[in-house]
């Protein structure tokens, strides 16, 4: 049977969290862990000095991802405690020599950390004769939201160096699993059980999945494909958060409920009490898309009601957004098809024809533009342009995934402030 080690990135800010979390991990079958970056950046030594102390027999991995003075990082991470210290692959020779040096002195190993590395597989091969104990295949949070796969990676390195190959990036249960029958020794996972709800069962998920890996890749999506599932298992409010709180709509409120419109947009530029441009524009629609109508945010006359809505679901439209109003809308609440509008009424005017279909519009204080992606649910609406579509839908997953595990510290009875410890990282 296949034994990989499994390092869990304790990649938060609050120490006292940590050791929790890492209880949990370690618990769901996690053998190493590690010290993450950010909690190192938040708490300093001490963190690596009481995560020893707290797993006096576990292997700890300090990740101090050292760029530059080799020897006092490595010194002061392996007198706090740690067993592998992490360097920079892309440090200068000079610096990965002194890491070197330094850890044979205290007895500890050196992981170099090929994130951003042009050139991985040279790299690779000259820190092995640089001494280096492990190479880490690792991309970087902000890459992954681009699409960056760290199993890709450590598929360019495998068989190329004979020291022991770490994998880190995004993994999941089904990319840990693919990492190890690619080559990986040690698989390390950060998010994926440290952000989760349950860090325990998601840590035994990834023990279970390395320990028997099955190589069964998924089906491959397009990338429409992608970014909808993933906007799909996200809200309004991810994705603002996602974007800087940046993109919502104002003055929209949903007027049928439990539903949500997630599509590119078809826009719409229309007068009010003019529906021939916003009814014309259904049939422009395919499948899965969402109908942007600016009508100049009247409130007294609708250019929308229930045939409207009725033409929209034969086309498979995924919802319809007014900066304006809509009527019939008991009739469209039944239909339970997503509608926002700035408010019902009941006039419906006159089809003049005067307008465009896909042309930039502004929309409820945003500039929404043919193709840039809508995400709408009970809180309101959200454009994101398309350019950014994919990363920010990532962006909006890994949001949801933080709030996972504050969610549940709050469940056990914890307050968001104490969770976060907000007094300690107010503003100074
Ligand atoms: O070093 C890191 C970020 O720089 C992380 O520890 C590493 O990427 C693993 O975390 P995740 O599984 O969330 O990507």
């Amino acid at each position: 049977m296949t034994h990989a080690t499994l390092q869990v990135a304790l990649d938060i800010l609050e120490l006292h969290r940590a050791v929790r979390i890492a209880e949990e991990a370690v618990a769901g079958g996690a053998d190493w862990i590690e010290v993450g970056t950010p909690l190192i950046k938040s708490e300093g030594m001490a963190a690596v000095r009481q995560i020893r102390e707290a797993f006096p027999g576990r292997v700890i991995v300090a990740d101090m991802k050292i760029a530059d003075t080799g020897t006092v990082e490595v010194e002061m991470a392996a007198k706090a405690g740690a067993n592998v210290v992490c360097v920079l692959a892309d440090a200068d020779d000079t610096v990965i020599a002194e890491c070197v040096r330094a850890a044979h002195l205290y007895g500890v190993r050196v992981m170099a950390d090929l994130i951003n590395v042009a050139d991985p597989v040279a790299r690779a091969r000259d820190l092995a004769s640089l001494g280096v104990d492990i190479v880490n295949a690792h991309v970087g949070i902000d890459q992954q939201m681009i699409g960056k796969n760290s199993v890709d990676l450590l598929r360019s390195l495998a068989g190329e160096v004979s020291i022991p190959l770490a994998v880190a990036g995004g993994l999941d249960a089904s990319t840990a699993a693919q990492a190890v029958s690619v080559g990986a020794d040690i698989v390390i996972v950060g998010g994926w059980i440290v952000k989760s709800g349950d860090v325990e069962g998601s840590a035994r998920r990834i023990r279970e999945a390395i320990d028997a890996p099955s190589v069964a890749s998924p089906a491959k999506q397009s990338m429409d494909e992608e970014i909808r599932a993933l906007f799909m298992q996200v809200s309004a409010p991810n994705v603002t958060d996602a974007m800087h709180r940046k993109g919502a709509m104002n003055g929209l409120f949903p007027l049928t409920f439990g539903v949500k419109a997630v599509g590119p947009a078809v826009t719409v530029q229309s007068f009010p009490g003019d529906w021939a441009k916003p009814v014309e524009a259904i049939d422009v629609c395919k499948p899965g898309d969402v109908l942007v109508i600016y009508n100049a945010a009247a409130t007294h006359v609708s250019p929308w009601g229930e045939l409207a809505t009725r033409s929209a679901i034969n086309r498979g439209v995924a919802g319809v957004i007014i900066d304006g109003s809509a009527r019939d809308v008991d009739d469209i609440r039944a239909l339970k098809f997503p509608l926002f509008a700035r408010a019902s009424v009941p006039n419906a005017g006159e089809p003049k024809g005067f307008g465009e279909i896909n042309a930039e519009i502004p929309c409820c204080g945003q500039t929404v533009r043919p193709g840039d992606w809508i995400v709408a649910d009970e809180s309101g609406a959200v454009v994101v342009p398309k350019e950014r579509a994919y990363e920010v839908a990532r962006r909006a997953l890994e949001v949801k995934k933080n709030e996972e595990r504050v969610r549940a510290e709050i469940a056990r009875g914890s307050t968001l402030a104490e969770v976060q410890e907000l007094y300690k990282w107010e503003k100074k």
